[in-house]
């Protein structure tokens, strides 16, 4: 790395370099793989191909797995009857796959089990500076930790799984700056969604996005992985934001985080990965934080972002290709040109997923629903990311909350994020949630997704429609 190391350098640069094990005269790189998580639904032909290459996992110890997209999140999913054959097929095939291969495991019956992107943090096994990939986009949650983390596509799980490295091009350096305090009702989701209504879903492509700022600074860890996790929807590879006391307190402790000395070694390390102040950008996008509004989608997709105090759009207010893009959302969307955001009736609110399934978001939205009531006929799920943060919402009496406000208290799962298990929306059915995609059809056939902030659904599940939380705190 001479030569490399004089130079300055952004974090991802810093991250690369230290990974990097090989690289070919165009650029084609093998790097070094710290973490692979795995999931039901894109690790069976990667486990299968190992089998009848007679190959082992490199490093089992390196390597966690857990099922969370199609398990059911009711109350009785111990019974497999809840499960479709497709989903049960996956699911066992992950309990052998990991069994066989001696990865670590956390199967349905584990407190521990959850969805894969809020396990890896709270399990300690994501840390500063590490390279993560998983077989599933939204990896860039982990980016929150200083990590390289990505998705990858099924032939890569299996040449991660026999290998612990992945070929890879280097991306270009994004700095995604947000300025001064948020506004109060002002929250991470609400961040991550007014970078991707600026920059488009496309505007990323190419690019790793580190974000920083007064604004990102100021977030819990809690709110930093909502922030990255949906940097893939912007587009980038990755989404990541410099370690500091925060990143290093959250870490401390975690049952596979380093101990002792080597904790020392490590945090030694871990405070030098920030980008360093003359480092290259090829492209800075900056927001101020007082400007960003509580925000929700209106249409189908990340982008079509707008304040809750705007109207729907029409499409004569796009130019190009998005005229027509936008004139199908709103089809779809049955909404019409002129109607403010905060008349939309809501049919259900989903709360949970990997945006927004952790305590805190939990925390945000039971502070709207104290002392509250769901509007009736309201269908309303809390789906906490992990049997963990189940229980600790159980211990702070959350759960009790969300439960007297007329919710149903799920176990941890994708649930009602993607339409892979029992939780799903009819068609027409109109869903106020928490996560990050509101594709045609993401939550069931024909399901109208508004995507927003835990306490901005909160709010929604009492009135009935989108609301402006700051009218409610
Ligand atoms: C099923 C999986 C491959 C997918 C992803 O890669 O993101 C899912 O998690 C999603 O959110 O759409
Ligand atoms: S919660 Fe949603 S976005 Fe996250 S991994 Fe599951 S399906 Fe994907």
């Amino acid at each position: 790395m001479t030569g490399q190391t004089t130079k300055a350098r952004t974090l991802y640069d810093k991250i690369w370099d230290a990974h990097l094990a090989h690289e070919a005269d165009d650029g084609t790189s093998l790097l070094y793989i710290d973490r692979h998580l795995v999931h039901e639904v894109t690790s069976p032909q990667a486990f299968e191909g190992l089998r009848m290459a007679g190959r082992t996992v490199h490093a089992p110890d390196k390597t966690i797995a857990v099922p969370d997209h199609n398990v059911p999140t009711t109350l009785d999913r111990a019974n497999a009857a809840t499960m479709t054959e497709d989903s049960r097929i996956q699911v066992e095939a992950l309990d052998k796959n990991a069994k066989d291969f001696g990865i670590h495991y956390y199967p349905v019956s584990d407190v521990r089990q959850g969805i894969v992107h809020i396990v890896g943090p709270e399990q300690g096994w994501t840390l500063p500076g590490m390279t993560v990939v998983c077989g599933d986009s939204h990896t860039a949650t982990h980016g929150a930790f200083g990590a390289l983390a990505h998705g990858i596509g099924t032939s890569e799980v299996e040449h991660v799984l026999a290998t612990q490295t992945l070929i890879q091009k280097k991306s270009k350096n994004m700095k995604v700056e947000i300025t001064g305090k948020l506004r109060p009702g002002v929250t991470a989701k609400d961040i991550t969604l007014s970078v991707i209504g600026k920059t488009g879903t496309a505007g990323g492509t190419g690019y790793v996005i580190e974000y920083c700022g007064e604004a990102i600074r100021d977030l819990s860890m809690e709110g930093r992985m909502t922030v990255c996790n949906m940097a893939i929807e912007g587009g980038a590879r990755a989404g990541l934001i410099a370690p500091d006391e925060k990143t290093f307190e959250y870490c401390k402790g975690r049952p596979h985080a380093p101990k002792g000395a080597q904790w020392e070694a490590a945090l030694a390390w871990w405070k030098t990965l920030k980008s360093d102040d003359d480092a290259h950008w090829d492209m800075v996008v900056t927001l101020a934080g007082e400007d960003i509004a509580p925000v929700v989608t209106w249409g189908t997709s990340p982008e079509d972002v707008l304040p809750i105090t705007a109207t729907v759009p029409a499409a004569s207010d796009f130019t190009g290709g998005k005229v027509d893009a936008a004139q199908r959302s709103l089809d779809y969307m049955g909404l019409t040109p002129g109607m403010p955001l905060s008349e939309v009736e809501i049919d259900t609110v989903f709360i949970g997923s990997c945006t927004n399934g952790r305590i805190e978001d939990l925390r945000a939205a039971a502070a709207i629903l104290k002392g509250k009531k769901i509007k009736d006929g309201m269908r309303a799920m809390v789906v906490p990311g992990s049997g963990l943060v189940r229980a600790q919402a159980e211990e702070e009496g959350l759960a009790d909350i969300f439960k007297e406000a007329g919710f149903e208290w799920r176990l941890a799962g994708c649930s009602m994020c993607l339409a892979m298990n029992p939780d799903q929306l009819s068609p027409g059915e109109r869903c106020a949630a928490t996560s990050n995609r509101n594709f045609e059809g993401r939550q069931g056939r024909g399901g109208r997704t508004h995507l927003m902030s835990p306490a901005m659904a909160a709010a929604a599940a009492v009135t009935g429609k989108l609301t402006d939380v700051r009218e409610m705190m």
